[in-house]
């Protein structure tokens, strides 16, 4: 049977760019390296910038996924141009034991707001190091209802023993169909230049 130029398109890997944000020593490294290389590192090493790839299916449709791992942000972190990134969604990283760093993923979707000038863009909140259970700081019902707020998709994780992390990557992966799904045929598969 000829395969159509439809069917070919269909079954293309879609290329979908992602960043992780959030505050420092949350896990963001440490999820991007258990997704792409299964593997964890108790010790730690601050991220400058780094950039991954990984093949994944979705609802039988194949994506490329470039994953950028950024630098942890502080209050006084400057999201300016030297972290331009062209990427289609925004995986916002807090650990469930430190207030600070939920209270970080706040600012930096205010900034991410600011650069792009629009009011929603493609999120997933995640809470890292579930595992952690004693040293708490964060419920799951603060995840759930900011996520509510914030009308975008959020689920908690551990790096260190590989919970739900292939899952926080299929959220975004949703997250960034539902809002593609919403616009011109043409236009699918633009970037929002952040
Ligand atoms: N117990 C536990 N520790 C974790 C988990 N994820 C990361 N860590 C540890 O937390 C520390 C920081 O992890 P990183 O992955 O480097 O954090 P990061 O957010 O990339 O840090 P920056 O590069 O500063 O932004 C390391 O010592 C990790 O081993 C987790 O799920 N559970």
């Amino acid at each position: 049977m000829s395969t159509t130029g439809t069917n070919t398109a269909a079954r293309a890997p879609k290329l979908r760019r992602i960043a992780l944000l959030g505050a420092r020593a949350v896990g963001k490294s440490s999820m991007v390296l258990q997704f792409v290389e299964n593997v964890f590192v108790e010790s730690y090493f601050p991220t400058i910038e780094r950039s991954f790839t990984k093949q994944l299916t979705y609802h039988g449709q194949q994506y490329e996924v470039e994953i950028f791992d950024t630098a942890g942000q502080d209050e006084f972190s400057i999201f300016n141009g030297k972290h331009a990134l062209d990427v289609h969604g925004y995986v916002l990283v807090y650990s469930v034991t430190s207030r600070q760093s939920f209270e970080m993923i706040g600012v930096i979707r205010d900034k991410i707001l600011n650069y792009t000038g629009t009011d929603w863009v493609p999120i997933v909140i995640v809470g890292n190091k579930t595992d952690l259970q004693g040293q708490r700081q964060v419920s799951r019902e603060d995840g759930e209802d900011l996520a509510a707020r914030w009308k975008c998709l959020s689920c908690e994780t551990s790096a260190k023993t590989n919970m739900n992390i292939g899952r926080a990557f299929e959220l975004m992966i949703a997250e960034i169909e539902k809002s593609t799904d919403q616009v011109p045929e043409e236009k699918k598969g633009e970037c929002i230049i952040l």
